[in-house]
């Protein structure tokens, strides 16, 4: 397999039909800056062109699964003096919306099995492409999703708009959506989100992690692969056009909160833990 740059938050490895990904930045509870979002959007091109590979296989590390975009990667965009942009629309379609775009891209048109291991909570992006996963595990009952984009001055990003609906229903996306609320584990287990609880003490996401892997070897023994892929493919029809639609939707109603600052206020707030999200 052709190798990409390395990248000291996420690492990846093939394994027989699986293409790991793994977040291993536990201390900040593996948040991601933009660049990090674009790597995973290039590993999962990676495990796209891999003839070898049926499954792709998010994994992470510590208590997290992942706190979403980091806020100090951005308050770096907002003071990155060494770049000239003409307008705040031209910074910010750089630094946000053509970076949005390809991560959820690269997750809605994905072509192998997406699982994901939810080791803990995830936020913003990042619970918006758990939310793009076909399959999910949860290690124990501490996990829940956070899309806290009213409280950040953002709208729902990552294709949110429309798989919260559909995994959860429109009247429980709204209630959550508009009010900030988590959706904690008897909402994701309620609603098909989770296929399994893996019912792990918190400390022990390596060995969920390697339980995950051990139980798919045996899931996957005997079966005619390629059968995976195209069933995947014809699931994949019923959404994809308009997962398509609201990415780009999506990203153009954000650029103009971004270029009236709003969420660089209330992101530099939780950086300085002036701000908090009610969980
Ligand atoms: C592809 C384009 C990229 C741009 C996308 C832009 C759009 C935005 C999308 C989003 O993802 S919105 C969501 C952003 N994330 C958050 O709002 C979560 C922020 N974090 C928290 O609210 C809390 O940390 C927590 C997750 C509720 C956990 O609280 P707890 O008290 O348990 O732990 P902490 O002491 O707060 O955190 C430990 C450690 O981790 C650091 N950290 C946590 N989250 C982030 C983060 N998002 N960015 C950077 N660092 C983070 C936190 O600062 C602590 O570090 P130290 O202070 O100990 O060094």
């Amino acid at each position: 397999m052709p190798g990409i740059r390395k990248n000291e938050k996420i690492r990846y490895r093939a394994a027989g039909p699986f293409f790991i990904i793994q977040l291993v930045k536990p201390e900040n509870l593996n948040a991601l800056e933009g660049e990090d979002y674009i790597y995973l959007g290039e590993l999962l091109e990676l495990a796209d062109k891999d003839p070898n590979v049926y499954f792709t296989v998010l994994q992470s590390s510590g208590r997290f699964f992942s706190s979403g975009a980091d806020f100090k990667g951005i308050a770096k965009a907002q003071g990155d003096s060494s770049v000239e942009y003409a307008s705040e629309t031209s910074k910010w379609l750089s630094n946000f919306v053509a970076r949005n775009v390809y991560v959820t891209d690269a997750f809605i048109k994905h072509s192998k099995v997406l699982i994901c291991c939810l080791n803990g909570p995830a936020i913003g992006m990042s619970a918006a492409l758990v939310a793009l996963c076909d399959i999910v595990y949860s290690m124990n009952d501490k996990v829940y999703l956070l899309y806290p984009f009213a409280n950040l001055g953002l709208v729902t990003e990552g294709g949110t708009t429309v798989s919260l609906p559909l995994k959860f229903g429109i009247n429980t996306a709204y209630e959550h959506l508009m009010f900030n609320k988590p959706f904690k584990y008897d909402t994701l287990c309620e609603s098909g989100f989770i296929s399994k609880n893996f019912n792990m003490p918190s400390p022990s996401s390596e060995t969920f992690n390697t339980a995950v892997l051990d139980e798919l070897r045996s899931k996957v023994e005997g079966l005619y692969l390629p059968s995976c892929l195209g069933m995947k493919k014809l699931l994949q029809s019923n959404h994809i056009d308009s997962l398509n639609k609201i990415n780009s939707m999506e990203v153009n109603e954000s650029l103009k909160y971004w270029v009236d600052g709003e969420p660089l206020r209330r992101f530099s707030q939780l950086g300085s833990k002036q701000r908090k999200h009610r969980l």
